[in-house]
């Protein structure tokens, strides 16, 4: 069958010593086939893109314009940005301002506010013939809102009409953004209200770019259509997105506080990134659904075969039992490179000689999971018979409802982030924002009466 499949051999008791038994995945069948059972009728937002052509029609409507810009410039941050960053890195790595015969504009990511960083982008572009991008589902987020203030200034200093270089990707109604299109008339793309960041790659945060960088779209929604149907499956073992979830939760009950994900391919690492937001951001809660204090979460981790199996895998292999790997195998990498006979008399490089890249790339993935599975340490894999977006799209589908699943297990809710509130208030508050003065003049106190200890 089409698309990715799960590997989970390296899981399971007896093949890890510690592994777990399909005696504790029954017990949780029947939980599972509830969980399941339940999220498919709450129909929580992201469950509801794959099928929702609403959005994909809009911005297919736009296309012309916005491939007529020879760079398009997306100014976001956390979900508004990963799985764009994700979804370039994956389906365009080459970011061609020509490519495939047609012309689409260059595509760039700006998701921070190092100086150092948006200034090396505006260097790199013409605002002329520039698309920016603004994402922000809150309408709020300081980062976004700082470039967008930024790229709307240099807009401005050039005479452009911003209406001409700027789109917004926003909530329908709230936040400052859709305040400044509904004056301005901005074009502007809805962010479906009960989809939230981490969740939105299937939404406009994340095909208008791709399609910008000539991402075939509908293929990306195909995929996700595909795995929707295939992890709306209540039986436990025919469910990829709930035996990996219940995998993770069981390993993460008997102290796996790790989930390290590891591709082993360049194109493929930056899913691991966007892995890291939803994993982190909708399992790590200090309270469960019923306001209990539960401090619950896995750290996700990325890693890239093979570079780090000589920076990380010894640490994988011997230390202590709290990692779970998650590898992701392409089995047909787009090109590839012959290694070329020479030095035939010396044995330690001639048996190089005649291989592939990919080959010996592969070869050391088996080489680390067999060494791994010696070491009794649990491991599995998602293997991508090769890179395009209907396989990319099936990917995230199937890790956003095994979040959605995993939060059901550990009783949270997965879907809000209120440990990232404090922080952004502080900033507010010291950047002078209307309405903190108290709590600024608070931060400062308690800061002044630290006991400090600077060497
Ligand atoms: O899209 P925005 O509202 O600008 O939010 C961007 C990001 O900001 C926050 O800090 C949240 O923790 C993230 O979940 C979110 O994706």
């Amino acid at each position: 069958m089409k698309g990715i499949k799960f590997d989970f051999t390296n899981m399971f008791y007896p093949n890890i010593e510690k592994g777990i038994k399909y005696e504790e995945i029954n017990e949780y069948k029947d939980k599972i086939e509830k969980i399941v059972s339940e999220i498919l009728e709450e129909e929580p937002g992201f469950l509801k893109l794959p099928k929702n052509t609403k959005y994909l029609d809009k911005i297919l409507d736009i296309q012309e314009w916005v491939q007529s810009f020879e760079s398009f410039v997306v100014l976001g941050i956390g979900g508004s940005a990963l799985g764009n960053i994700a979804l370039q890195t994956t389906l365009n790595p080459l970011n061609y301002n020509y490519r495939n015969d047609r012309k689409t504009p260059k595509i760039f990511i700006v998701d921070n506010v190092d100086p150092d960083f948006v200034a090396s982008v505006l260097d790199q572009i013409d605002p002329h013939t520039t698309l920016f991008n603004v994402i922000s589902k809150s309408g709020t987020t300081a980062e976004a809102m700082s470039n967008y203030l930024i790229a709307r200034g240099i807009l401005e200093s050039y005479g452009l009409d911003p209406k001409k270089h700027i789109v917004f990707t926003t909530d329908p109604e709230n936040g400052i953004l859709r305040k400044i299109a509904q004056e301005e008339g901005i074009e502007t793309l809805e962010i479906p209200p009960e989809v939230g960041g981490r969740f939105s790659v299937l939404t406009p945060v994340g095909l208008l770019s791709a399609l910008a960088g000539g991402i075939d779209i509908i293929d990306l929604l195909n995929g996700a259509k595909t795995m929707l149907e295939k992890v709306s499956n209540k039986n436990i073992y025919e469910n990829p997105a709930a035996l990996n979830a219940l995998l993770h939760f069981l390993y993460y009950k008997k102290g796996y506080n790790i989930s390290v994900m590891m591709p082993y391919s360049n194109k493929l690492l930056l899913l691991a990134d966007w892995y890291r937001q939803l994993w982190a951001e909708s399992l790590g809660k200090k309270y469960d659904i019923n306001g209990e204090v539960v401090n619950v979460g896995q750290t996700p981790v990325k890693a890239l075969g093979a570079t780090d199996q000589h920076s990380q895998v010894q640490l994988y292999n011997e230390g202590p039992d709290d990692k779970i790997i998650t590898f992701i195998k392409l089995e047909k990498f787009e090109r590839d490179i012959k290694i070329p006979k020479i030095h035939e008399e010396y044995s330690a490089l001639s048996y190089l000689g005649g291989k592939t890249l990919s080959e010996l790339l592969n070869t050391e993935l088996f080489g680390t999971e067999y060494a791994l599975t010696e070491h009794g340490k649990p491991n599995m894999k998602v293997i991508f018979p090769e890179i395009n977006a209907f396989n990319v799209g099936q990917f995230f589908f199937a890790y956003e409802f095994q979040t959605a699943i995993m939060g059901k297990l550990l009783e949270i809710d997965a879907y809000d982030q209120p440990g990232v509130e404090l922080g952004k208030k502080v900033t507010y508050a010291l950047m002078g924002r209307e309405g903190y003065e108290e709590f600024s003049k608070e931060v400062k106190q308690k800061v002044e009466k630290k006991e400090k200890f600077i060497l």
